[in-house]
């Protein structure tokens, strides 16, 4: 199976997409938030504050290398698009996906996230969000084959829609 890629802003779902894709296709998920808290043996945000966002984005790109290789469904951190090298990278793989959703659904699913802390969202404004993000849409734009609006649809609709756009097999 070719394996398919995740990408979108924090919130899009990129990891819960992820985890039920991987059932459903009986695949495997690989993780960036799990991945890198792994490999860096904190939390990300624990990591943000020892090293800073440069550190974390060097490891990131590793990651994403060492994915590329792997089969299965690979979920990444929302910030995968802002090096070059990267993008270039995901504009060479088949099945790479932008989960897309409006600002205002992403900001209240990252609000509501207790399980993550995000340094760049948990605990900003919605303004200091759109912040973040709004530079980062052409970037997710350019990365990404296929683009899946995922505002007020279900997991489980956005995995359906996913499975009839790309070639699994
Ligand atoms: N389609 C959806 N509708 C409603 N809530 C969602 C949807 N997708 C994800 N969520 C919720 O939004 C939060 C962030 O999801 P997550 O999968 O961690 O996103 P990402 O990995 O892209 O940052 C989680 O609480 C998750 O349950
Ligand atoms: O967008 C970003 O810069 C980040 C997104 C996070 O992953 P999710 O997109 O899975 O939340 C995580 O990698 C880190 O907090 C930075
Ligand atoms: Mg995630």
């Amino acid at each position: 199976m070719e394996n398919i890629v995740l990408i979108g802003f924090m919130g899009a779902g990129k990891t819960t997409i992820g985890r039920l894709l991987a059932q459903k296709l009986n695949s495997k998920q690989h993780d960036f938030d799990e991945i890198l808290v792994e490999q860096i043996g904190m939390s990300i945000a624990d990591y943000f504050d020892h090293f800073g966002s440069e550190a974390f984005r060097e490891i990131e790109t590793k990651v994403l290398q060492q994915s590329l290789q792997l089969n299965g469904i690979i979920s990444t951190g929302g910030g995968i698009v802002l090096k070059e090298e990267n993008r270039q990278f995901l504009q060479n793989n088949p099945n790479v996906i932008y989960l897309q959703a409006n600002l205002d659904e992403l900001v209240h699913r990252v609000v509501l996230d207790k399980r993550n802390v995000r340094p760049l969202a948990t605990s900003k404004s919605p303004d200091e969000i759109r912040e973040v993000y709004l530079p980062r849409v052409p970037l997710y734009e350019e990365s990404a084959k296929f683009v899946i609006d995922t505002t007020e649809k279900t997991p489980d609709a956005i995995v359906q829609e996913i499975l009839d756009k790309v070639e699994v097999i």
